[in-house]
């Protein structure tokens, strides 16, 4: 199953035949993904802070160098281009040391990450935090259904070593504490 807030046009399938080699990069990346609003950026950022990694937030890239094809009016979100947004990822990935940050993670080259975080939230709790954005009752009803069904975490799990997919809750201030330790203590150990 797709993701509905995430329409992608594919001109290809994924890159396995990346230009990125593992070995050549110094520092790990990491992959931090779930459906709207279970926290993704608050934890990139803070690990960011703690651990001096790049967090690129993939949406925000989308808008600002627009790469996309335009606003879809029925999913209320941008098109994304996934040629595009690998094409501009690519080199910084490449040095490594990045986080990523996106509500997809099918589109990137499998050898891109060395650890993919899935967070997930409880659906009433998720509800509240996008009604709160002022999401339309469609988008948070979208949303919501994508979370109990479990397709980002589906997703991340077929397009990755079982091994290095994560599913960690976000829930409560705690909750992105231990998550939070817990990664700044991964990267410490793997630079
Ligand atoms: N572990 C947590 N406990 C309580 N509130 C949280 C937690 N994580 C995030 N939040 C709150 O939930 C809201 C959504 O968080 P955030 O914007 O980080 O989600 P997101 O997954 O990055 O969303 P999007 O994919 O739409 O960018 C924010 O108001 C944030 O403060």
């Amino acid at each position: 199953m797709k993701f509905h807030t995430m329409p992608v046009i594919r001109s290809h399938e994924k890159r396995e035949n990346s230009l990125i080699n593992m070995s050549s990069r110094d520092k790990p990346n990491i992959m931090i993904t779930g459906t709207p609003g279970t926290g993704k950026t608050s934890l990139c950022e803070q690990l960011a802070r703690e651990t001096g990694f790049r967090h690129i937030n993939v949406g925000d890239w989308v808008k600002e160098k627009s790469l996309h094809s335009g606003w879809d009016d029925d999913f209320e979100c941008f098109v994304l281009d996934d040629d595009k947004v690998c094409d501009a990822l690519e080199e910084l990935v490449e040095e490594g040391g990045c986080i990523v940050d996106h509500h997809g993670c099918d589109m990137f080259p499998e050898r891109w990450f060395d650890l993919v975080i899935v967070l997930q939230t409880d659906n009433s709790t998720l509800f509240d935090r996008l009604q709160r954005r002022g999401y339309s009752q469609k988008k948070i009803q979208e949303n919501v259904e994508c979370e109990i069904m479990m397709v980002v975490a589906e997703e991340a799990r077929e397009s990755y070593k079982e091994e290095i997919v994560k599913l960690l809750p976000s829930n409560t201030s705690e909750d992105l504490e231990r998550n939070l330790q817990q990664l700044v203590d991964w990267i410490r150990a793997n630079t």
